[in-house]
């Protein structure tokens, strides 16, 4: 039996070894596409290939409902025009658990620098990479998360996923990064922070409860982010860049870093491609959200397709609640709707359970409920 961290062989580990190298084509792929242009790749090392994926996706065009912040921001009851968007609001999270956000108020030029520091980090040699590996049992880094089992299929991806917020939550990897990726990330983090607080006491008002409760909650929620790269791929119709998931956070906030698309959702049981807007960002309802506000709100499962050509590059921030706490139910939403749908549970423990099973679905939000 393989130490855990190896289960999933890092692609970066991969392609340090010549020996791994010339016998595991994804490696190869993500090579060629960086450095060695020559090299023809034509299959797919068998762990990577998902017989079990439909990729087929809805015919008509839906589209997840847009989001106008700045009509939503100094809330008045009087305002017509913001009663209008907070009943937009209230749709898109109640009927799709997606929607895009725009004029959300996060500075163009952080936005802007995070994606240059992000394909500029995503470009480093091989060996400068390799300084930011996932040491052994943790998350943060460049590594695989959520495999358990040597067996288990690989997404087509590459992640680096780091602890950012409250400031303590953050490891050792996180001070190695450079000064400009990393003042980079605090200020993009900082904001983020700022417009997931704003959006999260809006569903909270959406669903009357009360912006105190929201607070108590999420205000010094814990947030990490997941830069994901996905390389191009021969045969992307065999692969998944993500398998289909929900995300564990309250909130997510999905940076489209540039511009080749791969986000599905999944809509009444349809797979719907989003096209992200220029300047917009994609925020999705997470589990957490789902079981603080007794299932009104649900998390929506999404997934990531590669393609033929064009490497991807995408960095969800996620924000979840107080890890001190306890998460479970609103108590308002369970006085005036009757029963919990939910259990409680201690916000660690929500974590590290998350963090030791396969992503699969909503599988991992369904062990929470409450069948009465
Ligand atoms: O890359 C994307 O568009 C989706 C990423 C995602 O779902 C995640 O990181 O949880
Ligand atoms: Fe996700």
């Amino acid at each position: 039996m393989r130490r855990k961290r190896f289960v999933g062989e890092s692609l970066l580990r991969c392609r340090q070894s010549n020996v791994m190298y010339e016998s595991n084509g994804f490696e190869e792929a993500v090579q060629r596409q960086k450095e060695m242009a020559k090299k023809k790749l034509v299959t797919i090392p068998p762990r990577y290939v998902r017989d079990d994926q439909d990729h087929s996706v809805a015919s008509s065009n839906k589209e997840v409902p847009v989001i106008d912040m700045q009509r939503l921001i100094n809330y008045n009851d009087h305002d017509d025009s913001m009663n209008i968007e907070l009943q937009k609001l209230h749709f898109a999270a109640q009927e799709w658990g997606f929607f895009q956000l725009i004029n959300h108020g996060v500075s163009c030029s952080v936005v802007e620098r995070m994606k240059h520091e992000i394909k500029e980090f995503f470009n480093l040699p091989l060996e400068e990479k390799n300084k930011f590996e996932q040491l052994p049992g943790d998350t943060d880094g460049f590594g695989q998360l959520f495999v358990v089992s040597d067996e288990q299929k690989l997404d087509w991806a590459d992640l680096f996923y780091l602890k950012t917020a409250p400031p303590h939550l953050r490891m050792p990897v996180f001070s190695k990064l450079s000064v400009s990726l990393r003042e980079t990330i605090e200020e993009y983090s900082e904001e983020i922070k700022e417009l997931t607080m704003k959006v999260l006491k809006l569903l909270g008002k959406t669903l009357g409860i009360e912006e105190e409760v929201v607070k108590s909650f999420f205000e010094e929620g814990k947030q990490s982010m997941r830069m994901n790269y996905y390389p191009p791929c021969p045969q992307p119709d065999k692969v998944m860049g993500i398998s289909p998931h929900s995300d564990a956070s309250a909130l997510t906030i999905l940076l489209q870093v540039n511009e080749t698309e791969g986000l599905q959702i999944k809509k009444d049981g349809i797979w719907i491609p989003i096209v992200p807007l220029p300047s917009a960002f994609i925020v999705n309802i997470g589990d957490a959200f789902e079981i603080f506000s007794n299932g009104r709100y649900r998390s929506i499962e999404h997934r990531s397709v590669v393609s033929s050509e064009k490497e991807r590059i995408s960095v969800a921030t996620f924000h979840g609640p107080r890890l001190n706490g306890e998460l479970g139910p609103a108590n308002s939403l369970v006085t005036a709707h009757g029963q919990p749908a939910f259990k409680k549970i201690g916000v660690n423990e929500f974590y590290t359970r998350f963090f030791n099973r396969e992503l699969v679905g909503k599988t991992y939000v369904d062990t929470m409920r409450i069948t009465h």
